[in-house]
């Protein structure tokens, strides 16, 4: 979590792009002398204090200007108010840093603050779901740390405008509801039921989340690559598992930093892709390979109305991104659904029954279809409350592009924007008695549009919603009508690092029926 902190306080100062170009990589430490290392430390730290006053004196100056700034503090200099934003998150309640501040500053519409080193106007509730979702592209934009800037390169998260409308709509040409929720629900359960049989039959132990993670990437190398031999995906995996330390990281491009292996790791994983890709032409070219086998024959195969292709950088680029924004997300999910249904017998009686009945109207062995998972309406709306509960990615954030004027003030243009699910979600004005757990929520119309928002909403919407419905009803679906089972740790923790998660992984007992 400290990692987290470092990563934003130092976010502040750019020192990064300091250390980043004036460090270079081939300088070894041990060869230089402590004389030449003082000779090279001045004129750094003497920028870093002068950067420092500068900052302090613009942050000042903004709060005394003319402008009328929404109610908030930007808290201390540099730390902003990060620290209470990461403390919540510590303590397992992420809302607790937009509510705090609603009853403060007299239930604002909108607030302002200073977190992840940028001043920041935090959009209360589904007004503010609802604004930021229906301005994206006109007055604000999709925004992220600069590490995911650095690490990710040209790709669907780190451009914007057209050019990034036009890369979405070949990603969801794959990834849409008709396209890839009407072909590839028999192949998620297909892969479910191997990885049931390896990693859960004959167990009477499994820690959940280590387990799902598992089953995530193998998913996903499965569906965008068709990999299946079990030493490729776990090199992919344990390069991944690099990779994935540095996002949350200092930017500082230096032998021994997670940054520096992170970056590394990228490089490996791209060069792995890149080969799997070129491999792939020549298999397409031969007729080796079917253009609707994966994600990547069909990138390889689609262009858009103007013949334009993705170049192969981009289908790299973006698939490392669908298996960064696809992985955790969906084991987070899977592992919160298990703990809520072993802490609500009674809701798991009701979806057991529910998908028996899905498995007594098919023939024995039969792999799940598109109308089997439309049938499970009482086992969504169960994942929607886990989701709506405890979502897996909190919020988001976006950049003014210009000067906004909201809720009758004016949030200037370069500051960053937070929408927050896990508040929302929360709020006693969205969903009576918030706190019980209760997915009857979710019957009928279900929720006010903007009120629940675990998949975000407008054009930045998650690109993978269709993807997580299928594959964590699949799970479901076999994991219940296999095994009922115990938490090991009632109440466990949640933490947020930055996902929620039980703290000890959820360890159970599983009882085959
Ligand atoms: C339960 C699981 C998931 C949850 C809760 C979730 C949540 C989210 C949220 C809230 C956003 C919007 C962020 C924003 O407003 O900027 C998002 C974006 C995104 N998600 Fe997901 N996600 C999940 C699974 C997936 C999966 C399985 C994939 C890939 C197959 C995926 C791919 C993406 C991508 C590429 C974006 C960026 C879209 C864009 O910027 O245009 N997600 N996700």
């Amino acid at each position: 979590m400290f990692s987290i902190l470092r990563l934003f306080v130092f976010d502040i100062l750019p020192i990064q792009l300091l250390l980043d170009i004036s460090i270079h990589e081939h300088i070894h430490l041990s060869t230089v002398s402590s004389t030449k290392m003082i000779q090279f430390l001045t004129p750094v730290l003497l920028f870093i204090v002068l950067y420092v006053f500068w900052k302090v004196y613009k942050t000042q100056k903004t709060g005394r200007s003319k402008i009328n700034l929404p109610p908030g503090s930007f808290g201390w200099p540099f730390l902003g108010e990060t620290l209470a934003f990461l403390r919540a998150n510590w303590d397992g309640v992420p809302e607790r840093f937009v509510q705090e501040r609603v009853e403060k500053y007299g239930s604002p519409l909108v607030f302002k603050t200073s977190l992840l080193g940028d001043r920041m106007a935090v959009l209360c509730g589904h007004a503010g779901n609802k604004f930021l979702f229906g301005n994206e592209n006109k007055l604000v934009a999709v925004w992220w740390p600069l590490p995911v800037r650095k690490l990710f390169g040209r790709c669907l998260i780190t451009i914007r405008g057209d050019e990034a409308k036009w890369m979405r709509k070949m990603l969801l040409s794959y990834l849409g509801p008709e396209a890839f929720a009407t072909h590839y629900a028999a192949t998620m359960d297909a892969v479910t039921r191997r990885h049931i049989q390896v990693h859960w039959q004959g167990k009477e132990e499994v820690n959940v989340f280590q387990t799902v993670k598992v089953y995530a990437f193998e998913l996903a190398c499965r569906l965008f690559l068709s990999l299946e031999e079990p030493n490729h995906i776990a090199k992919l995996a344990s390069l991944f598992n690099i990779f994935m330390k540095g996002i949350i990281e200092l930017p500082i491009n230096f032998p021994g930093t997670r940054f520096y292996s992170s970056k590394k790791a990228a490089a490996a994983i791209r060069t792995e892709l890149m080969m799997i890709i070129k491999a792939r032409r020549v298999e397409l070219e031969e007729g080796n390979a079917s253009t609707s086998q994966d994600l990547l024959s069909h990138l390889l195969t689609s262009s858009d109305e103007n013949g334009r292709y993705l170049t192969e950088n981009d289908i790299a680029n973006n698939i490392l991104v669908l298996l960064f924004a696809g992985h955790d997300t969906s084991a987070v999910s899977i592992t919160l659904l298990l703990k809520s249904l072993g802490e609500h017998p009674n809701v798991y009686d009701k979806v057991l029954k529910e998908q028996i009945e899905i498995s007594n109207a098919k023939e024995a062995g039969e792999l799940l279809k598109w109308e089997d998972i439309q049938k499970m309406k009482y086992s969504w709306n169960v994942v929607s409350e886990v989701m709506r509960l405890t979502p897996p990615v909190t919020g988001a954030y976006r950049e003014a592009l210009v000067d906004i004027e909201y809720a009758g003030y004016t949030i200037p243009k370069g500051w960053k924007l937070h929408w927050s699910g896990s508040h929302t979600h929360r709020e006693e004005a969205n969903f009576e008695d918030p706190m019980r757990f209760d997915p009857s929520r979710f019957e009928g119309a279900g929720p006010r549009p903007f009120t629940f928002v675990p998949f975000g909403g407008g054009p930045r919407m998650c690109l993978g919603k269709e993807f997580a419905r299928l594959e964590v009803l699949a799970f479901l679906h076999n994991i219940v009508t296999n095994f009922k089972w115990d938490l090991l740790i009632p109440n466990e923790k949640i933490e947020y690092d930055p996902m929620p998660t039980p703290v000890k992984g959820l360890p159970i007992r599983i009882h085959p029926h």
